[in-house]
């Protein structure tokens, strides 16, 4: 990787200068960024040891790679046009922002430029969750892995699941946190201290991946091994079965897939 500017210094693009810093993908002296926001700027510079003395201007002139992190609903038509004043028709394009396909893209940056379109997950301190990426036809692909499998395990998409994978897996640890929250929660309902039932949950969670790794099994098959006739599991999950549980879960996953749509029409939030 050489020189790397990053244009909106938010969260997504803080996780991400932190994850290719700390795998070495990146150094220092290679990273550069604008905001519109100069104290977030400052923070990062700070808290990154950021070196780069170049200003906006020459930042862009030597940035081979530019990693687009404002929100769709940010001015994506006053960053590009302010982008390609001043950076080289060869430097690639990396647009973090969901839904925003790759021909608005084209049209915004140049058709010919190399423009890569992903969505990372905010796993990016873990080293697990997938980033769903997909390439315009003027990438080159090798020498940008090593940046991208720093802040997340890459899978490599037809443009039109990427909404898809942003609603499902970006969105999806969501579920995640708040299965873990609302199970412990359970755990202290019933009577046992929260740190014993966050102890079990996560044990239980780690363990049931595991087990789903090691056997082959179906979750289905698990749950049967799982639960004796007329006992104990089988009652508890007759109850889980009266509530919304599964199709609100798909109903949100659904939901999180169309407003990734909808916002690549930029509409204001
Ligand atoms: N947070 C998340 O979980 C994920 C976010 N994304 C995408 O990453 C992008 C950024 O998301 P966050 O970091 O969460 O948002 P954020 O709001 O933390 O960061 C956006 C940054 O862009 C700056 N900005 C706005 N307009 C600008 C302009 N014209 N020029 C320069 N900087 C400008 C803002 O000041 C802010 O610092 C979004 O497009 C989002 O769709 C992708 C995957 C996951
Ligand atoms: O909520 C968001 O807009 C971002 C994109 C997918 C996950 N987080």
């Amino acid at each position: 990787m050489s020189q790397i500017h990053f244009v909106g210094a938010g969260q997504m693009a803080e996780a991400i200068i932190r994850a290719a810093q700390k795998r070495g993908a990146v150094s220092a002296s290679q990273i550069t960024l604008a905001d519109i926001d100069d104290g977030r700027i400052a923070t990062l510079r700070d808290r990154y040891q950021l070196t780069s003395a170049l200003n906006d201007s020459e930042a862009l002139a030597a940035a081979d790679y530019i990693v687009i992190g404002v929100r769709p609903q940010d001015d994506i038509d006053g960053v590009a046009r302010h982008i390609c004043q001043y950076a080289s028709p060869q430097a690639t394009v990396i647009s973090i922002i969901a839904g925003v396909t790759l021909e608005r893209l084209g049209a915004q940056f140049g058709t010919t430029r190399p423009i890569v379109r992903t969505i990372p997950n905010t796993l990016t301190d873990t080293g697990f969750g997938y980033s769903g990426v997909v390439f315009n036809a003027h990438v080159k692909p090798e020498p940008l892995m090593p940046f991208l499998e720093s802040f997340g395990k890459v899978m490599l998409l037809e443009e039109r699941l990427i909404d898809i994978f942003t609603g499902f897996a970006v969105a999806g640890v969501n579920y995640v946190y708040y299965f873990i929250e609302s199970l412990t929660d359970a755990g202290v309902l019933s009577g046992l201290s929260r740190p014993q039932a966050s102890k079990v949950v996560w044990e239980n969670l780690i363990g049931g991946v595991e087990m789903l790794k090691t056997s082959g099994l179906h979750p289905r098959q698990l749950m049967d091994i799982n639960n004796s006739p007329a006992g104990v599991g089988i009652n508890g999950l007759y109850e889980l079965n009266n509530s919304d549980f599964a199709a609100g879960l798909q109903r949100s996953v659904m939901t999180a897939v169309r407003r990734t749509t909808e916002l690549s029409g930029s509409k204001p939030a």
